[in-house]
């Protein structure tokens, strides 16, 4: 059985205060887009191992055992020991580090995958509860859906949002940005204007009105990445932006630009047209 955990962006980002355990809670809109990794999980013909990772595509860091689908799988095992050991074929395509939720994603997906594999009859409500155990984000791409987030970013509810027919252009520079030292370098504050009642404005106002709050510190630190946003703005985005904690940037437009991954060629640079 295969299938194909997707990235999201942030649309706004505002971190609104530090909470007493040290984390933030913060207020942002998560996006799907159709920027996709490949999962697929058999049955293993030798269960000596209770599973087996094969990772392809852009290297990932770490042993088997810190990749959010082996931590998903074995977090189902606990409740559902029937599970037969598995295979897992992954093809990394989404960076990591880049405020995608590649891994986040993987995470949900695998916990959807082995529901349907193994027939374990788990519902939508529990399967988010799975999820956000393995980490804030993860919950949202159980449904998948545009979504309002609060809370540490696992709070969601549902926004009548689409951005159908626009094209996406995402550009992430070969630089890490600590999520940790992102977050240590914000004073929070509330925004005047609730992103709720942003994003029902027409796109072209959003530049003005709604902003990721990790970017002034960051394209302090990283000028490059600031670049990376006038670039897009350049090129005619309706609204460009950071991604989460970065280092992606991506650029919202009307019309495809051509030979885009050429001008980026330094990065990892993709265009989509957005469903
Ligand atoms: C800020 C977001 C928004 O989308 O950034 P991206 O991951 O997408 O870039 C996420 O909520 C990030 O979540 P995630 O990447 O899972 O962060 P974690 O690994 O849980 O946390 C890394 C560190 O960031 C800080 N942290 C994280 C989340 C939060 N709401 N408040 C925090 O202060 C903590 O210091 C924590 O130790
Ligand atoms: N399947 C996975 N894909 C990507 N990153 C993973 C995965 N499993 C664990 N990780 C770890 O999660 C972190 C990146 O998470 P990811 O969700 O891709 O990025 P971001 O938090 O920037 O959106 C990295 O430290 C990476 O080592």
């Amino acid at each position: 059985m295969i299938t194909f955990p997707n990235a999201k962006i942030n649309l706004g980002l505002n971190i609104i205060e530090k909470r007493p355990d040290g984390y933030h809670n913060l207020e942002t809109i998560f996006y799907p887009i159709n920027l996709q990794d490949a999962l697929e999980v058999t049955r293993s013909t030798n269960s000596d191992k209770e599973y087996n990772l094969h990772v392809s595509g852009s290297a990932l860091d770490g042993e088997p055992e810190d990749n959010l689908v082996v931590k998903a799988y074995k977090l189902l095992k606990e409740d559902f020991p029937q599970m037969a050991a598995i295979e897992i074929h992954m093809y990394k395509h989404i960076p990591a580090g880049a405020g995608l939720g590649g891994g986040s994603s993987d995470a949900a997906y695998m916990i959807k995958l082995l529901n349907e594999k193994f027939a374990l009859n788990i519902n939508h409500a529990k399967m988010e509860e799975y999820a956000a155990r393995l980490g804030a984000d993860c919950a949202f791409f159980i449904q998948n859906k545009p979504a309002f987030a609060t809370g540490i970013g696992n709070i969601f509810e549902p926004v009548d949002l689409s951005l159908k027919g626009y094209h996406i252009v995402l550009v992430k520079p070969d630089i890490f940005v600590s999520t940790r030292d992102a977050f240590a370098a914000i004073k929070p504050q509330r925004p005047a204007v609730s992103l709720k009642e942003v994003i029902k404005q027409p796109v072209d106002t959003w530049k003005d009105n709604m902003q990721n709050d990790f970017e002034d510190s960051v394209f302090l630190k990283f000028p490059e990445i600031a670049a990376i946003k006038d670039e897009l703005y350049d090129l005619g985005a309706v609204y460009a932006s950071m991604s989460g904690s970065g280092s992606c940037v991506y650029g919202i437009f009307k019309e495809p630009i051509e030979n885009v991954e050429d001008k980026f060629c330094q990065c990892f640079c993709r265009q989509r047209e957005l469903e």
